[in-house]
């Protein structure tokens, strides 16, 4: 089976595109083929699929073998992807995915896509449709508590779940003890993204990540979109906003005009390849 390896900003995928639809043993695939040290490595398997709504529709399974509903970095590879390898050979394009159709604008060099702008759609705030369970219009520096110390949260869907926590220094912070612990906290039915955010300025702020079913990764543009919507919620932010990531930055606006966010951002292909474990 051939792939192709792409990253958003160091969030690196799997890319296949000869299925007609999303095999059955999707899950397995992933886990087997994103596992590091047996497989080739990466936070999600990503299918390409024809689509009959959009130019080319989107599925993606973490790096655990679950299945997200949405995911900022690889809409952006899966649309550079649609171009580079021509199946969708023009600048502004559409991507299915299970949260809805993402429209998307391609900047393009020498034949190649080197920048992608993504409307990422409206943020969903009301508690039980993001899912958190907490029955409010918008779940806003609600406390949460781990392990006996006591965080805040703003719950914010992009299509899937997030919790961005406001701390003094993200840099330093860890994410690893604190984001395997919240994941799973009972606030969450579906589990969630945690996004640990520290305010440079209004228009810049550090994000570090920990992504439901993958772990901590370098970067998650779906949560880049839940800060700069948190950020502005609470006053912290302007509603557009520089967010630094372990991998690199996403410009990000949340527009007044539509309640749209809209998302710029890299994507690169790093190799092709063939798989050939059973
Ligand atoms: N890295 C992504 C989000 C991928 C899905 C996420 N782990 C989830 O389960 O919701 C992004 O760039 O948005």
């Amino acid at each position: 089976m051939n792939f192709t390896k792409m990253n958003g900003l160091g969030n690196d995928f799997i890319i296949v595109a000869h299925f007609e639809t999303l095999p059955e043993n999707a899950s397995d695939m992933a886990r087997v083929m994103c596992d590091r040290h047996f497989g080739i490595g990466a936070d999600g398997l990503v299918f390409v699929l024809p689509s009959d709504k959009a130019d080319v529709c989107m599925r993606i399974i973490n790096a655990d073998g679950s299945e997200a509903e949405q995911c900022g970095n690889a809409v952006r590879c899966v649309a550079k992807y649609a171009y580079d390898h021509g199946i969708a050979r023009k600048e502004a394009l559409t991507v299915e995915t299970l949260a809805g159709i993402q429209r998307v604008w391609l900047t393009v060099e020498n034949e190649k896509v080197s920048l992608v702008k993504v409307d990422m759609g409206a943020p969903i705030l009301y508690g039980p449709s993001i899912p958190v369970a907490i029955d409010r219009e918008q779940v806003i520096d609600h406390p949460i508590e781990a392990e006996g110390k006591t965080f805040s949260f703003t719950g914010v869907s992009m299509g899937n779940p997030h919790a961005v926590i406001f701390v003094d220094n993200a840099l330093d912070f860890d994410v690893e003890k604190w984001g395997s612990l919240l994941e799973k906290h009972s606030l969450f039915p579906n589990k969630a993204n945690i996004e640990f955010v520290s305010v440079t300025s209004p228009q810049e702020v550090e994000m570090r990540v920990w992504e439901r079913g993958c772990g901590q990764t370098f970067a998650c543009g779906t949560g880049a979109c839940a800060t700069v919507v948190a950020g502005a919620l609470t006053g912290r932010t302007n509603r557009r906003a520089l967010v630094h990531l372990k991998g690199g930055d996403l410009e990000i606006e949340w527009a007044e005009t539509d309640d749209h966010v809209y998302m710029i951002g890299p994507a690169e292909e790093v190799f092709t390849g063939t798989w050939c474990k059973r």
